[in-house]
């Protein structure tokens, strides 16, 4: 069974890869949406596969990290696509999280990533 925790990041980021005059490269915001799932079957006696409130626990030091702040600052977001996000949080949420199985990055309304680790 899956099951996933979503949260919201408010923060600034620019692409600074992009062709000359790509609208990305200038500075902009996104409410992103980070969803994090997890893989297990179910316990008999808790009838979960895990608390969400440990999902949202695992990930609060990243998510203190990314909320209201400007990505490209970050180490390892110097270039913040939706893809190095993803990336970048599973590679740091995966060790305290052994049980996680899909990152999903929600840039805006129509626009993201699911990655599934290596
Ligand atoms: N593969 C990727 N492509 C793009 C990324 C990315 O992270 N990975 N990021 C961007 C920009 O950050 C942009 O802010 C979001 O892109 P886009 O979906 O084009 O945004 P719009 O809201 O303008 O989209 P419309 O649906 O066309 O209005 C660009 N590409
Ligand atoms: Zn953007």
């Amino acid at each position: 069974m899956d099951i996933f925790k979503s949260f919201t990041i408010e923060a600034a980021h620019r692409l600074p890869n992009v062709p000359p005059g790509h609208k990305c490269a200038r500075l902009h915001g996104h409410s992103f949406v980070v969803e994090l799932h997890v893989s297990g079957e179910p316990g008999a006696d808790s009838g979960w596969v895990m608390d969400f409130g440990d999902i949202k626990a695992a990930f609060r030091p990243l998510y203190e990290q990314l909320d209201h702040h400007y990505l490209n600052e970050i180490g390892g977001l110097e270039n913040p696509t939706s893809e190095r996000l993803a990336t970048w949080i599973w590679e740091r949420l995966q060790p305290a999280l052994p049980q996680l199985s899909e990152v999903v990055v929600r840039e805006t309304c129509t626009s993201g990533c699911r990655y599934r680790g290596p």
